[in-house]
């Protein structure tokens, strides 16, 4: 399917006139974690490609496993509990790796795939990331993983720079250390530059200059810090399927809540991110419970509903603030079972209670799902953020929303309420898919960047805020976000609540 949608995507650019002659350089981003896995054959088939055939007929026979575990998957528990373990504790793993064990995460995957397919496996001589695949297919050989993407696979150790080998030995069980490194390949250390030059398929096919330059490929969320020059304590939501929040740091804190990855392109910067399942299509449910909308937008009531009631649904501050957890699927952070959990508790966080059956309605969840959504983000994030004007408590100066749920004026608005941000909350307006404009930015920067140019300065230099930018929200309110703080120790204790009934269950 990915193969069939290169050429589609390719066949569509070159008929709607695209004059590939002109492309110097290349790179992209792909869905985090996944792994394909390729046969003994499948660097041959690469570098073979006839332009006179599609990549689906030239790469039959490529493929150790014609599909690729993705980022939804949740059925590694047991592997992860043993990364978990390996190195003594999640908190070690996480400072080693950036983060604790996650269902998706590769290392994981890759442990399970050789215990169901010992196989398969073993006839597997490489595996790749999306993005290194989808690298490779334009390279017309294996691509090395790139720096960044690395960090979602559990098995790389970010400060000694290399693949760590309790890890690996872990992951390959009885098959061998030495095995699995020959699998993996090399990781690249440079963000940018090239890997070499574009596969003659290409050339051939579609007019591409043999000279055009295949630059490393990152991660879809990698990939979307580099949708415009950010700066230090500016955040991007991203709402689309999945949430993520992401920064750009010079600090490394890891923890096992959330997420370190090497910055894609800067050396010595680091990505935080915290990622959730339950995004847009939680955020849906609880639109699609209330009654449709009178107009042709389907959020109209949602957000109508949203903004009307009160913060934490409290008419007054003497009232029982109300805390939801929303999860028609299970969640990544905390790493919870599917459910809705609905509490209240005082507007000082005292007095958490678990509320009634029945005492909530559908239309007290269009607020209190944004609310929550919002509020975890907060929590997870507020050790990174300083104040970035002495009239402002710490957070986020700039906050960029971007993906389907950016369109959403109740949510912006939301977002400045619970979250803040000093210089006020925008809408990354760049077209439909940010992390792919990324990708187009990375390879602008790793083909055309002076020596030591940072991508801010190269990318920042050809950036214009003005048509790339809408202010959405004011941001920081003073009082309103002070009450959402007042009641983070409440929010908190009541995941560590839920965690606890369902390991005693
Ligand atoms: N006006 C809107 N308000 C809220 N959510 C929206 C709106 N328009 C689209 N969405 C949500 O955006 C999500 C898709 O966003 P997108 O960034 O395309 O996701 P992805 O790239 O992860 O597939 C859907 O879950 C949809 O509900
Ligand atoms: O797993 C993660 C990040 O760790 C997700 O952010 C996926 O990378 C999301 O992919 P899409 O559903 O947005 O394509």
């Amino acid at each position: 399917m990915w193969l069939a949608a290169i050429d589609l995507v390719l066949s569509r650019l070159r008929d709607a006139g695209c004059s590939f002659a002109r492309i110097k350089g290349i790179s992209g981003a792909g869905q985090q974690h996944g792994s394909v896995y390729w046969s003994a054959n499948g660097e041959l088939l690469l570098g073979a490609l006839k332009e006179d055939g599609s990549l689906v007929e030239g790469l039959e026979g490529a493929f150790a496993w014609e599909f690729s575990p993705n980022w939804q998957d949740a059925s590694t528990q047991a592997e992860c509990d043993a990364f978990d373990e390996v190195l003594g504790s999640k908190e070690r793993l996480a400072e080693v790796t950036g983060s604790k064990a996650h269902h998706r995460f590769t290392g994981p995957q890759i442990m399970r795939f050789r215990k169901l397919r010992p196989e398969v496996y073993r006839q597997t001589s490489r595996i790749t990331l999306v993005s290194s695949f989808l690298a490779s297919v334009f390279l017309g050989k294996i691509a090395p993983f790139d720096i960044s993407d690395v960090c979602g696979m559990n098995l790389w150790d970010i400060k000694a720079g290399a693949w760590s080998e309790p890890l690996l030995t872990l992951a390959a069980g009885s098959d061998g250390l030495m095995s699995l490194r020959s699998k993996l390949g090399i990781v690249r250390e440079e963000g940018g530059g090239r890997m070499g030059s574009i596969s003659s398929y290409f050339v051939k096919k579609y007019g591409f200059p043999s000279d055009c330059g295949i630059a490393p490929f990152t991660g879809d969320n990698p990939s979307t810090i580099l949708a415009l020059p950010l700066r230090p304590l500016d955040a991007i939501v991203s709402l689309g399927t999945s949430t993520t929040f992401l920064m750009s740091t010079p600090k490394y804190i890891p923890d096992p809540a959330y997420h370190f990855f090497n910055h894609p392109t800067t050396a010595g910067l680091y990505m935080f991110m915290l990622c959730y399942k339950n995004g847009g299509l939680a955020r849906e449910k609880v639109r699609d419970a209330l009654a449709p909308s009178t107009t042709a937008d389907p959020w109209d009531t949602f957000n109508k509903l949203a903004l009307a009631t009160p913060p934490l649904g409290q008419a007054s501050q003497d009232d029982p603030a109300k805390l939801e957890l929303f999860f028609p699927l299970p969640e990544i952070v905390p790493n919870v079972r599917a459910g809705t959990y609905r509490y209240t508790c005082a507007s000082n966080s005292l007095n958490l209670q678990e509320s009634a059956e029945g005492t909530w309605t559908p239309k007290d969840d269009a607020r209190a799902i944004l609310e929550s959504q919002i509020l975890s983000l907060r929590l997870r994030s507020h050790n990174l953020v300083v104040s970035a004007t002495p009239s402002r408590p710490p957070q986020p100066r700039r906050i960029y929303l971007v993906g389907g749920g950016s369109l959403n004026p109740a949510i912006a608005r939301l977002v400045g309420e619970v979250l803040g941000g000093a210089e006020g909350v925008y809408k990354l307006d760049v077209g439909g898919n940010t992390c792919a404009l990324g990708g187009a930015y990375k390879a602008v920067w790793a083909i055309e960047h002076s020596e030591g140019e940072s991508f801010e300065t190269c990318i920042g230099e050809r950036w214009r805020e003005s048509e790339a930018v809408e202010k959405v929200d004011v941001g920081y309110r003073e009082e309103v976000w002070g009450r959402y703080g007042d009641v983070l120790g409440a929010f908190g204790e009541m995941e560590q609540r839920v965690l606890a009934e369902q390991v005693s269950v």
